[in-house]
């Protein structure tokens, strides 16, 4: 199937005080209209910088020096800031972490919904009340004439959350980039999240590529897991077979190191060691080789690490595959 995003070669460094971080290198990955993607990794993989990289807002200190992300096959990154601008939120859109934060402290939620459709539409101002009534229905919230009038302190998490649902909804998007959604949410909130998520991939058949740490809700939520270590993306394929059969020696410690995935409690492991620093000059090729048990001397030999098939639909970038 022809990709709805498709992120090819993508190479994002930072300008610090203290040297240049290198975040992302060559990062390779295709999102498939209407399917749910988890993009995994630990704290300072990439993950963020992948989002922000498609939606077009990186920090200032971000240079992009290398890829193309294409876009039902247009590239974003030579697209002008008005087209970006008008693209965002039809083509794309993002559900930040902290639901709160992202919202505006001092504006009526409704209100804020209601620009954001406004913005993207010719609509009158009572064809707009009515539409945002509608998203406040569609993502569950109870009461939402009561609720459009009030403030984001007003509501808990899990409410702030859905307007942002509501709002990243307004001009249905292609894309639904759900960037730690649940984190900071009790359980049964996070399951009712990850619900409307999913129900929003299948109803409209919105793509959904949801950013995680947690390993358990994305195999849990995701037809297809992307796992990133250290700016690279290292293996992807469809959960069912990530989780049978893991490849890369990263993800098979991703896998022992969550309870409910690593059969018994006996089995469960912490991966050694840590991520490289970003800003290092010599980064080896494969970024994950200084913790790797199964790492040789040809790990190490100069040239990027492509990222290869090894199964249906199943990408892996390794030099040591068991
Ligand atoms: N504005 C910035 N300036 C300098 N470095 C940055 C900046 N933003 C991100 N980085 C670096 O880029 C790398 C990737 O960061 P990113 O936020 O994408 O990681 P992440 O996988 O999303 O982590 P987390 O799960 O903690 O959000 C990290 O090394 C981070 O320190």
């Amino acid at each position: 199937m022809t990709p709805l995003l498709s992120i090819r070669a993508l190479s994002v460094e930072f300008d610090t005080r203290h040297g240049t971080v290198h975040a992302l290198d060559r990062l390779s990955l295709d999102i498939a209209p209407g399917e749910i993607i988890g993009i995994i990794g630990e704290s300072g993989s990439g993950k963020s910088v992948t989002a922000h990289a498609v939606m077009g807002i990186l920090d200032r200190a971000a240079r992009i020096t290398g890829g193309e992300v294409l876009f039902q096959g247009e590239n974003l990154l030579e697209m002008g800031r008005r087209a970006r601008d008008g693209w965002r939120g039809r083509g794309a859109s993002i559900i930040f972490q902290n639901p709160r934060a992202a919202l505006n402290p001092i504006r009526a939620v409704g209100d804020q919904i209601a620009d954001v459709v406004a913005r993207h539409s010719s609509l009158s101002r009572r064809a707009i009340r009515a539409r945002v009534l509608e998203l406040l229905r569609h993502v569950r919230i109870p009461d939402p004439e009561r609720r459009a009038r009030a403030y984001p302190f007003q509501l808990s998490g899990g409410l702030c959350q859905r307007i942002g649902i509501a709002m990243a909804l307004a001009c249905a998007p292609r894309l639904l980039i759900a960037d730690e959604p649940t984190t900071g949410l009790d359980v049964t909130t996070q399951a009712a999240i990850m619900a409307l998520i999913r129900e929003r991939a299948r109803e409209a058949g919105t793509a959904v590529a949801l950013i995680t740490h947690d390993v358990a809700l994305a195999a849990g939520n995701c037809d297809r897991l992307a796992i990133m270590h250290a700016g690279h993306v290292v293996e992807v394929a469809p959960t069912a077979a990530i989780l049978a059969r893991p490849r890369h020696p990263y993800t098979a410690g991703l896998l022992r190191s969550v309870p409910s995935l690593a059969g018994s409690l006996d089995q469960l492991q912490a991966i050694p060691g840590s991520m490289p620093d970003l800003r290092r000059p010599d980064l080896p090729p494969c970024r994950f080789a200084e913790r790797c048990p199964r790492r040789l001397p040809r790990c190490d030999a100069p040239g990027p690490l492509a990222l290869t098939a090894c199964g249906p639909g199943h990408l892996v970038a390794c030099r040591n595959l068991p």
